[in-house]
């Protein structure tokens, strides 16, 4: 485990994200529950220690990068199994979080782990996004699920005047606003430390409605 938690901190460490021990320990407990739970529930294909710290844990902390540092409110839309909500929670505490996610599995283990870890300020809403009413916060944020414009289409009915939505793209992006004119939107190249991979974290302001 001192392997794993090094290389947690030296992550924190390149994408210069002040962290506490607590934190550290946080994920650590998180990175146990989820690999003891994906035996039986299938929540994620990474399977080693590495893989989950990197593509799953920092990739969520990209995240932290763009979030308007005023948020009092964000929603995980197509949460899994807590990626990137559960990571920008912890290092976010203050932050009211939602974690949608429709399947039953998935949704299960997200209780179960945001009871473990004693997460205040967390619900979790087990339904697809497109059937929930009543929702509205100052952050929409999506990985691995939406298209830009249908993030958009989709939330744009839940976010709070001032709000903004936040997708983390992989190196399809600029094919899939090709032809797509959209108002108030920055893309931000982070690197994924201890990866060859560049993310691109878009952020679309103004669009509530
Ligand atoms: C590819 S997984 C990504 C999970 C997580 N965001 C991640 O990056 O690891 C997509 C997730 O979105 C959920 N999902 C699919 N359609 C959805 C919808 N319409 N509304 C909310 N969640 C949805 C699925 O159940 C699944 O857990």
């Amino acid at each position: 485990m001192k392997e794993t938690a090094d290389l947690l901190k030296r992550g924190f460490e390149l994408l210069d994200i002040p962290h506490s021990i607590n934190q550290v320990d946080l994920f650590l407990t998180y990175l146990i529950e989820l690999k003891k739970w994906n035996k039986a529930y299938n929540l994620s294909g990474l399977k080693t220690e590495r893989e989950i710290i990197i593509k799953h844990f920092l990739d969520s902390l990209l995240f932290l990068k763009v979030l308007p540092s005023g948020a009092l409110s964000a929603a995980d839309i197509g949460s899994g199994a807590g990626f990137p909500g559960i990571p920008v929670k912890i290092m976010a505490p203050k932050i009211k979080m939602f974690l949608v996610e429709p399947a039953g599995k998935k949704a299960i283990f997200l209780r179960h782990i945001c009871s473990n870890l004693d997460l205040a300020g967390v619900k979790i809403i087990d339904k697809r996004l497109e059937e929930i009413e009543g929702l509205k916060v100052d952050v929409a944020m999506t990985r691995a699920l939406f298209t830009v414009g249908d993030f958009i289409k989709k939330t744009r009915g839940h976010i709070n005047r001032g709000g903004v939505l936040i997708l983390s793209k992989g190196p399809k992006l600029r094919e899939e606003l090709k032809g797509l004119t959209i108002q108030n939107i920055k893309v931000s190249d982070l690197k994924l430390p201890f990866a060859d991979t560049v993310r691109h974290l878009v952020v679309v302001k103004d669009v509530a409605c």
